[in-house]
């Protein structure tokens, strides 16, 4: 369904410190995976990793700098904005602030019929609103809403009008950034057992951004680990929290409690040291490799390249070479 292929997204900033003159930030860094139909990618890395960056390049949000992106076969380099456009019908983003997401001057019916108007302006607004109504039944909220305002919504609901919102044009893939991270807890649940139903029942495919391995687990099939704009280990969701491979995957699963105390993490836990270093600065070599308990000389001469370690996982390291 779609394949990113050494994909870079590079931005240019002002220097910091001793070198105020303008830097490459490269915040999408040789990232390259593929999407089936139907599945869910789960993304996670620490807050800066380039995981939100990578999202908005897949849809052409943020102009990717090098590298490809091919959607259901077609290599979208030197697209125009028409193809774009095409595209954007069929994988829609859901954002991570759910109130600061919608129009605050529109009401529910005209957000959630907003794409229906741009991509389908032949539809007369007794289809609209009928479309509308029954989506809104769909991500659990009800009829007597339709004419209400995002302020008077609480941020599940709202985050419910943007699932609504991007399901409407009925795409093949949403891009969810981060759509739990700034809800309650309890509300996280509720919102993630949403998008697994709506999954299921639609045959969606789902790439889900999120900081932590705790809320990826229950959605993904696969998971992408991303640390300073590269892609540390990619590996089926059993393999990852049974043996993860990246010692980075593993300090990032460390901090995740276990519910059952049968299961043993043993000798793999490892907690993460130190701070991420600038990304306008990153280091030589692996890009982990100034927090890495394992680093070795080879680590700081050259960047691993992401490779199979066994059929269901890749990773990014020089242990095992
Ligand atoms: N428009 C921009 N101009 C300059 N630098 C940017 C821009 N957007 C993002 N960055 C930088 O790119 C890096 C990756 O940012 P990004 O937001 O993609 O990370 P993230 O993993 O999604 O983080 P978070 O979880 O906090 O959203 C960061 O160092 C960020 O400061």
């Amino acid at each position: 369904m779609l394949s990113v292929r050494d994909l870079h997204v590079h931005f240019k900033v002002r220097g910091e410190g001793f070198f105020p003159e303008k830097r490459v930030l490269k915040a999408v860094n040789g990232v390259s995976f593929d999407l089936y139909p139907g599945e869910t990618l789960g993304i996670v890395g620490e807050s800066g990793c380039g995981k939100s960056t990578l999202a908005r390049a897949l849809l052409n949000l943020i102009p990717a700098t090098a590298g490809q992106v091919v959607w259901l076969g077609r290599d979208m380099s030197g697209a125009s904005s028409a193809d774009w456009q095409a595209v954007r019908k069929n994988v829609q983003m859901v954002f991570q602030d759910p109130l600061a997401s919608l129009n605050p001057r529109m009401n529910v019916l005209q957000i959630i019929g907003e794409p229906l108007r741009t991509h389908r302006p032949e539809l007369p607004a007794s289809e609209v609103l009928a479309r509308v109504k029954a989506m809104l039944v769909r991500v659990g909220l009800n009829e007597a809403q339709l004419y209400r305002y995002p302020h008077e919504f609480s941020g599940g609901q709202c985050q419910r009008i943007g699932i609504a919102r991007a399901l409407i044009l009925e795409p093949k893939l949403i891009v969810c950034d981060e759509p739990v991270s700034a809800l309650d807890v309890s509300i996280q649940a509720q919102i993630i057992n949403l998008l697994k139903d709506l999954q299921k029942q639609l045959n969606l495919a789902l790439v889900f951004i999120a900081h932590d391995l705790a809320v990826v687990k229950h959605v993904s099939q696969r998971i992408l680990v991303m640390y300073l704009g590269r892609v540390m280990e990619l590996a089926d969701k059993h393999e990852l929290y049974a043996d993860p491979k990246h010692p980075y995957t593993r300090a990032l699963l460390s901090a995740v409690p276990i519910p059952d105390p049968k299961l043993e993490r043993g000798k793999q836990i490892q907690m993460l040291s130190g701070e991420l270093p600038s990304p306008l600065r990153p280091p030589t070599g692996c890009v982990f490799r100034t927090r890495c308990p394992h680093a070795f000389e080879r680590c700081a001469a050259e960047v691993p390249a992401l490779e199979a370690v066994n059929e269901r996982s890749q990773a990014a390291c020089w242990l095992y070479r």
